[in-house]
């Protein structure tokens, strides 16, 4: 990519998140991330630049430049040690003219969802993230004229707190993506509950991981995605009022499961290839551990809390004392073994949060040495690794663990994208499944630093989410509420 000939008709619209806007390349395997800041903000800033010269913009430009490299820092030094480097691209910075930016920012406008309008796009630091393009597979992997399937899937947290600071009993009982629903659903940021529980899909249970993959499939929120040959193909309508349309996605997942029209001639087709589809997924997802010397994967068992949420659908007299879990390489293993650095929970980390604020007041000139807004290097992985495991009442201590849990909650909002196209026999990295046979890839990725000064929004969150929660469960449900998720459930075939 030639920076100095940049041209943005070999540009488009991919993605956004609520802190970025993503644009692709028309013929490389390159995506651009951009950093996003919320529209008054920019107005502001475009005011101030314009009446206050090039030094401030130079100035300006230089901190989003900080930001930008704080971002492939923290995942190259944090991220990518704990999750394993097979999974992370931190992608590289790059700086880019001012014009190609800004009739950038003008192209994509339209293809925006009205709901993330909310922020405009950075067209004034002229840096920008290139990462590569992970819905796509490097060509040498594709010999096949079907273009890559890519399936990202946002997890969210896959355990319930077992930290003795927690004061609500229900949080040790329904995890926080399911009471979250409740209070989501009342805001009107979701027309509809999901019935996806994250503990499902974090179980290691072959039957479980199918169910979560399925609701996921039926109420994908923001936390399932799908791209065709990179482009989205499956998603949450921008209208959140209208539900996906999952035999437009059948449609297209056909050509790629073939044999199942024969097998299931005749025979609810469509949704035969749903499973499928939902298989390759589970396959992808367990795979990555390593052997024994049975051959069997080596599993782990991370959750020292309850395994189950209360509030999720998966039937109870399914649950069995099976010997699940995750195997140890695998991506959701990883992950978890991440967000589980949390172990105060914010109820614990949030004392902490006040006893280093009141030392900074105190001197203020250690919020470098502590590291508290970076630099993300091997010195601040020192101090989440080696954190003191009791509380010494030092400041060191709460540093430790306040940084252990802003790593957590990064690894608790992260995305895993699995990208797969249909292979030959002979391909090295296939899942193991009898027909048809995909070559594939796993990555996670949205690995960002969750602010240090985020910690009181997130104590106060916490505390809404739960009280929400009690408050909506107790009260009897709204009965259209409860028709809708019975009328969109679907019935797959049991694995
Ligand atoms: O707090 P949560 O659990 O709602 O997570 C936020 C996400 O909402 P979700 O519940 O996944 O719909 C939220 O996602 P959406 O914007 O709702 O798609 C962001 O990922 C947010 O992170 P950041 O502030 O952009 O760094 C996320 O905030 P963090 O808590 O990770 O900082
Ligand atoms: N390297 C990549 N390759 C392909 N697509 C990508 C890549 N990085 C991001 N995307 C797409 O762009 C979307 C937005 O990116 P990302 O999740 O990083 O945004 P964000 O604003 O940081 O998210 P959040 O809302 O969690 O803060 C992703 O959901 C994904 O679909």
């Amino acid at each position: 990519m030639e920076l100095d000939k940049m041209d943005e008709n070999d540009w488009k619209y991919h993605g956004e998140g609520n802190k970025s806007l993503v644009v692709s390349h028309l013929q490389h395997c390159r995506v651009l991330r951009l950093l996003k800041f919320p529209s008054e903000d920019s107005a502001h800033t475009r005011q101030f630049l314009a009446s206050l010269g090039t030094s401030i913009c130079n100035n300006t430009a230089e901190q989003a430049f900080r930001h930008i490299l704080n971002i492939v820092d923290y995942s190259k030094y944090v991220m990518k040690p704990l999750l394993g480097e097979k999974y992370v691209h931190s992608g590289e910075v790059v700086k880019l003219p001012l014009d190609f930016v800004r009739q950038l920012s003008l192209k994509v406008q339209q293809e925006r969802p009205e709901l993330r309008c909310d922020k405009v796009m950075d067209t004034f630091s002229g840096c920008g993230l290139c990462l590569p393009n992970l819905t796509q597979l490097p060509l040498h992997h594709l010999r096949d004229h079907r273009p890559p399937i890519c399936v990202e899937i946002k997890p969210k947290c896959g355990f319930l707190p077992f930290s003795r600071h927690i004061t609500k009993e229900c949080k040790r009982k329904v995890c926080r993506f399911c009471m979250h629903q409740h209070y989501k659903l009342a805001n009107g940021k979701w027309k509809r509950l999901s019935r996806y529980c994250p503990l499902d899909l974090f179980s290691g249970s072959k039957q479980r991981m199918y169910v979560a993959l399925k609701n996921l499939l039926e109420e994908p929120q923001n936390n399932l995605k799908i791209f065709k040959g990179g482009e989205l193909i499956f998603s949450c309508k921008d209208d959140a009022k209208q539900q996906p349309e999952l035999n437009d996605l059948i449609q297209h997942l056909r050509p790629y499961f073939s044999h199942s029209n024969g097998l299931y001639n005749g025979h609810q087709p469509g949704k035969a290839i749903l499973n499928e589809f939902i298989q390759v997924i589970c396959s992808a997802l367990l795979s990555g551990g390593d052997s024994n010397r049975s051959g069997e994967p080596r599993k782990v068992h991370l959750s020292e809390s309850r395994p189950h949420c209360e509030a999720s659908p998966f039937p109870r007299d399914l649950l069995r004392n099976g010997n699940h879990g995750l195997p140890k390489d695998s991506v959701l293993a990883k992950i978890l073994q991440v967000q589980m650095l949390d172990n105060l929970d914010i109820e614990g980390i949030y004392p902490l949060y006040k006893r280093v604020e009141q030392y900074l007041e105190e001197f203020p000139k250690e919020r470098n040495r502590l590291q508290i807004d970076g630099p993300y290097n091997e010195s601040f992985m020192d101090k989440v690794k080696n954190c003191p495991t009791e509380d010494d009442g030092s400041v060191e201590y709460a540093v430790g663990k306040v940084h252990q849990y802003r790593v957590a909650m990064t690894a608790k909002d992260c995305s895993v994208m699995i990208t797969f196209a249909p292979c030959e026999e002979d391909e090295e990295q296939q899942l193991k499944l009898e027909k048809p046979r995909f070559t594939y890839s796993i990555s996670i990725l949205d690995l960002d630093p969750k602010p240090y000064e985020g910690i009181p929004h997130q104590y106060k969150l916490d505390t809404k989410i739960v009280n929400y929660y009690l408050r909506s469960t107790q009260a009897p449900p709204p009965s259209s509420l409860y028709k809708e998720r019975q009328e969109c459930t679907l019935l797959f075939h049991a694995v």
